[in-house]
């Protein structure tokens, strides 16, 4: 049993009780891999999968849901997450990856698939690069079932990273980009660089 996975106690089967589990942390700190590694293990116990993510996420792939590291799986790009709803209703697992794009609904229609008996694994972004909580994260941190938090490699010091920076200029909540546009960096290295940006700007 995976360290995440929630333990049946009545049974030692697929019960279908349903859950909502949440990966979350900055940039490059590995939830999409995680996400991935989880959703493999479902088909290879042979579980039904449906893979979603916000259709306006189309950094490596216009329909695959793709790791930093180029890793892969096939999905469904979705524009609301009703159509997950939809499209999700007869299935085992459900994956959503870059949850912090959807809109506010998107907790209601996780909990009406896991009240449905349907496992549910969501990854995202919990803060912005200003670190304000990001879209329906904090909603879906507070009904999930179980909470993995993971982090990056401060690129600037090598300790554990929990926030994203952004290097390029633009104060839009929603930018797409990689390692051309963020850093993931620890809280000191952070605050170092913001306290930079003020100086420059006096
Ligand atoms: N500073 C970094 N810290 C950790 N991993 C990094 C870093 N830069 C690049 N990577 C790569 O990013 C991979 C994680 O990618 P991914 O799962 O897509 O992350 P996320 O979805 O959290 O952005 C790591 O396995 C590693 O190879
Ligand atoms: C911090 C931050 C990030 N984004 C964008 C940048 C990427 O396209 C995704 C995050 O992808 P990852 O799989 O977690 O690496 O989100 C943004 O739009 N706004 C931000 O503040
Ligand atoms: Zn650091």
């Amino acid at each position: 049993m995976d360290q995440t996975e929630i333990e049946c106690n009545c049974c030692n089967d697929n019960c279908k009780r349903g859950s909502i589990e949440v990966i979350c942390g900055s940039m490059f700190s590995g939830k999409t891999e995680e996400l991935l590694r989880r959703l493999r293990r479902a088909k290879i116990a042979r579980q039904k999968v449906e893979i979603f993510k916000p259709a306006i996420d189309t950094r490596y792939d216009e329909t695959e849901v793709v790791s930093h590291d180029r890793n892969s799986i096939q999905s469904t790009p979705v524009d609301n997450s009703g159509n997950i709803l939809l499209l999700g209703y007869d299935t085992d697992v459900v994956g959503i990856d870059e949850a912090q794009f959807f809109d506010e609904q998107l907790p209601n229609v996780v909990s009406q698939l896991a009240d449905n008996g349907i496992r549910v694994i969501i990854a995202g972004l919990d803060m912005d690069f200003m670190r304000r909580p990001f879209g329906p994260m904090p909603q879906l941190l507070s009904i999930a079932d179980s909470v993995t938090k993971v982090h990056a490699v401060c690129v600037e010091c090598g300790h554990p990273a929990n926030y994203s920076y952004r290097i390029v200029e633009g104060s839009e909540q929603v930018m797409l980009g990689e390692l051309g546009e963020y850093r993931p960096l620890c809280r000191k290295c952070y605050l170092n660089l913001v306290k930079g940006e003020v100086e420059k700007d006096e």
